[in-house]
């Protein structure tokens, strides 16, 4: 029996959302004070647990705050990842707003490996929603290595240190090229927002992930830089191979 004051306490904060195999359950918003490039910034933190199939059952037909709080301790959340975002300004009214959905890189995001260029695109883009007054930026835990895991990113960049690309190193061990899903995060972005929202990326498929799921997509914003001697191969191949738009391909407005 959970204590009815810390209940009360949490199901003013606590949302379940339908998805397409189960339901997303949401927590937040929570005030988050960012150090971002020496500046404190605050923003308004949600973190989202996808439950499917026998649990997302459990909760539509009891979707009570008690009985998930019981439930928590049974999901070993430690052992998986959830993903959350950063929501910053007016999110819901704003006219315009700047969203990322970023993917998560252990080694660039955390340790700030230069192989890549995630660690900056993620500072960059907390910038660049602040810059612009209203925007979220979504941080999707289920993403490494473009949907891999990291064991496998991990064995992936041992191929690539003998002289294979990126999408050689996954096809090789015997994944897609990028098995990468948004319809969870787009989930929570429409509960969050209905007006036109401005992508910042430079991968088509999440601007086509956006659009196709009926969000009103406003335009693209391209995000390039920290290019170095020990990334050049990896970013030359996202445009070579994997279709990205490249650095001279202006941001797009589409409406
Ligand atoms: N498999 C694999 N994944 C990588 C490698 N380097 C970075 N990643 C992952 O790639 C993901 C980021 O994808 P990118 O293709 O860099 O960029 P994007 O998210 O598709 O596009 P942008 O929105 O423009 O950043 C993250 O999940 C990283 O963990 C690599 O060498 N191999």
């Amino acid at each position: 029996m959970i204590n009815t004051n810390i209940v009360d306490l949490l199901k003013q904060r606590i949302q379940t959302i339908p998805s397409e195999d189960g339901v997303n359950v949401l927590v937040g918003p929570i005030k988050l004070p960012v150090n971002l490039g020496g500046e404190t910034v605050t923003f308004q933190w949600y973190c989202w647990l996808p439950l499917k199939s026998d649990a997302a059952r459990v909760c539509l037909s009891n979707p009570d705050t008690e009985t998930l709080i019981e439930q928590l301790s049974s999901y070993n959340l430690a052992e998986k990842q959830q993903s959350s975002v950063l929501v910053y300004g007016d999110f819901v009214y704003s006219e315009e707003a700047l969203i990322r959905m970023h993917s998560i890189c252990h080694t660039g995001d955390i340790f700030g490996s230069k192989r890549c260029d995630c660690g900056y695109q993620l500072e960059q883009s907390m910038k660049m929603v602040v810059a612009h007054g209203s925007g979220a930026l979504f941080y999707l835990a289920n993403h490494e290595g473009r949907g891999i895991g990291l064991f496998s990113k991990a064995m992936a960049y041992l191929l690539q240190e003998n002289g294979l690309d990126t999408v050689e190193a996954n096809l090789e061990l015997g994944f897609a090229d990028d098995a990468r899903d948004y319809s969870d995060a787009i989930g929570i972005l429409r509960h969050l927002r209905q007006k036109p929202v401005t992508l910042i990326t430079n991968n088509p498929k999440k601007l086509e992930a956006l659009k196709s799921s009926g969000m009103n997509v406003a335009g693209r914003m391209p995000l390039w830089g920290d290019q170095s001697e020990f990334n050049a191969k990896y970013l030359r191949t996202k445009v070579e191979r994997s279709g990205h738009f490249g650095e001279r391909e202006k941001r797009r407005n589409l409406s």
